[in-house]
């Protein structure tokens, strides 16, 4: 499994950066050298000096090279710096572009509302997209390392095959030790992804322009800032756990170490002494001794770092490799025109298999070139509904049909194209007018008789039009337009009415579709503004099948077919005459709207 990862983060790298990390690898390489060279070099002149004459041609040659390799070492740090970024740059910005084209292909909701999969997706974010970057730097250093060590082996023989033994062998126990802690690391990262996913929560929220008015007037400011560092108070405990374990395994570690230099420098000094060793033989060994000693400090951190980022980089893995979502057959049907009708047949929905049943058995046919309309109590299951038509769920059991075919059988993306939904809850992007229209069909991004059109239908196009830029106009007050920097005037903020008919803007920008979804479009519009909105809508779905969910039985009414949807079953069904004759839930519903318009008119009046 680590193996894998550690394939596939050379894999990105070799794609993102191929010069950068061929320049970085040989870098290393020759970095793991220049000690040996160093030793070597240093023992000969060191020898040379010893012997009885010796002239300055004798070592000449070797003092030049011994100077050419400080320069080149005083050097190569700096460029090995400079590639090592470059490569993480380009390694970072691969890995950002997979992870979201990722993410997009998750054409379903459930991922999103999991919130195990939030935690993979969640670390990906923060720290997956550095794994490769990280592992092969690591890798890259241990590489370096190793040939120090196995480069030195052969001059540590020189004071017997065991101690090369020792020097060796006393890596072992600090590489598991450390791995011990890193796997613990690893593991408790994990355990606060949550925590830390709501600290982030906490912290965005504290700073959000649209929770400001909330937090000041509710005054929770300070209750939601002691949340968050409570968040900050147990991941912190749990890091210094951590770095407390740490702490003991290297401080154990060094001093075995520092007792190993020790004990191999008064080994050789004493060698020296009986005649055994040259003066060079000891510069050498102690040269050894200490770049052994550093090179294997080296490995294992390396080593550490290289695990750890593996196992980080997996959960990268996770969301990249994790596929679709919701099933697509390997031959997608072509979604057809809609001609006769879409129908839920049984359809049964929950969220999870340990959630309440949401929609339970609705049987419902919607007639193409009709409005149907769905009403309801609150949570009775209408946008869950809409949701099923959109394909962003599955039902659990039962199916939808498209002029009989399963939805399942297209492409959730294909079927996208061929329905129009407009939620209540829509978003108001950050961007410009142009932007927040087009981004319903982006082909009508420079297409402003499009835009315009979409616009007008929605009743928007007057007040987008008055806009100080008109629909280059950015509907935000958190950035500035890049050409006009720093002038505090490129942004305004929509009314909640108008960001609705924006919304719905966006949602008739699509031409040639079939199905329109209305969930309480105009719910944030007043009576006037709302009569005007739908008055325009029905003449858009005239030629589109329409569903509309509303609270308000006054626009409701006009629908051919009214459904009542209550506690995930269709319990009426008809004309709103028909219904309001049946003396029912919906008839009982549209007397107390109705009773109440007529007080407010009655108030008015008197
Ligand atoms: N993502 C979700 N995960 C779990 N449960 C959900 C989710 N979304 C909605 N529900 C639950 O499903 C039920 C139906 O919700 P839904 O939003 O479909 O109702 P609704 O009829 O549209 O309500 P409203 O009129 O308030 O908009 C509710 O009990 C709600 O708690």
């Amino acid at each position: 499994m680590v193996v894998r990862a550690a394939n596939r983060a050379l894999a990105i790298a070799r794609d993102a950066a191929p010069a950068q990390l061929a320049g970085y690898m040989s870098a290393q390489v020759l970095g793991g050298l220049t000690p040996l060279a160093v030793a070597w070099l240093t023992k000969a002149v060191v020898d040379r000096l010893a012997a009885a004459s010796v002239s300055w041609s004798d070592i000449v040659g070797l003092a030049v090279t011994l100077a050419a390799i400080g320069v080149a070492a005083a050097l190569a740090p700096h460029a090995i710096r400079y590639l090592k970024l470059e490569m993480e740059r380009r390694v970072r910005l691969t890995c950002t572009g997979r992870l979201y084209a990722a993410v997009d292909q998750f054409t379903g909701l459930g991922r999103f509302e999991d919130p195990a999969f939030l935690d993979h997706m969640q670390t990906a974010q923060s720290a997956g997209i550095n794994g490769p970057g990280e592992v092969v730097d690591s890798g890259l250093g241990m590489l370096r390392s190793l040939i120090t060590v196995l480069g030195f082996a052969g001059t540590l023989l020189l004071l017997g095959p065991w101690v090369a033994t020792v020097v060796l062998v006393s890596a072992i126990p600090a590489m598991v030790a450390e791995i011990a802690v890193s796997r613990r690391r690893a593991a408790m990262v994990a355990r606060m992804g949550p925590r830390q996913r709501r600290e982030l929560f906490f912290s965005s929220l504290l700073i959000d322009p649209d929770a400001a008015k909330e937090i000041r007037l509710f005054g929770v400011g300070r209750y939601l800032w002691q949340r968050m560092t409570a968040e900050i108070n147990v991941i912190n405990r749990e890091h210094r756990r951590i770095d407390r374990r740490e702490l003991v395994v290297q401080a154990a570690l060094a001093l075995l170490s520092a007792g190993i230099t020790g004990a191999l420098l008064l080994l050789a000094v004493r060698a020296a002494v009986r005649g055994e060793l040259s003066v060079g033989d000891v510069v050498l060994v102690v040269a050894a001794v200490a770049s052994v000693q550093t090179a294997l400090a080296g490995l294992v951190t390396d080593t550490v770092s290289a695990h750890q980022a593996l196992l980080l980089f997996r959960h990268y893995l996770t969301v990249v490799d994790a596929g679709p979502d919701l099933p697509v057959p390997v031959k997608p049907r072509p979604v057809p025109v809609l001609r006769r009708e879409i129908e839920l047949r049984d359809v049964w929905f929950r969220y999870a298999d340990d959630q309440p049943w949401v929609l339970r058995g609705v049987n419902l046919v919607i007639p193409a070139g009709s409005t149907t309309a769905v009403v309801g109590l609150n949570g009775a299951g209408k946008s869950t509904l809409v949701k099923l038509l959109c394909r962003l769920y599955d039902p659990t059991r039962g199916s939808v049909l498209w002029d009989g075919i399963d939805v399942r059988e297209f492409d959730p993306v294909n079927l996208r194209e061929r329905v129009r939904t407009v939620f209540q809850d829509a978003l108001a992007y950050d961007l410009t007018a142009r932007e927040n229209i087009a981004l319903g069909d982006l082909t009508a991004l420079t297409d402003q008789a499009r835009i315009e059109a979409a616009a007008r239908t929605a009743g928007i196009h007057e007040t987008l039009d008055k806009l100080p830029r008109g629909y280059e106009t950015l509907l935000t007050r958190i950035f500035f337009a890049e050409s006009e920097h720093g002038d505090p005037e490129t942004g305004m903020v929509l009314s909640g009415g108008q960001q609705q008919r924006l919304a719905i803007a966006r949602g008739l920008i699509l031409g040639g579709s079939d199905l329109l979804i209305l969930d309480e479009p105009s719910s944030a519009l007043d009576a006037e503004a709302e009569h005007d909105v739908h008055s325009r809508l029905r003449d858009a779905r005239r030629s589109r099948t329409g569903l509309l969910i509303s609270h308000r039985l006054g626009v409701v009414r006009e629908a051919e077919f009214i459904v009542v949807l209550a506690e995930g079953r269709i319990t009426e069904r008809g004309n709103h005459e028909e219904l309001i004759a049946a003396g029912g839930a919906y008839s009982a519903l549209f007397e107390l709207q109705a009773a109440g318009y007529r007080a407010s008119t009655a108030g008015v009046a008197s």
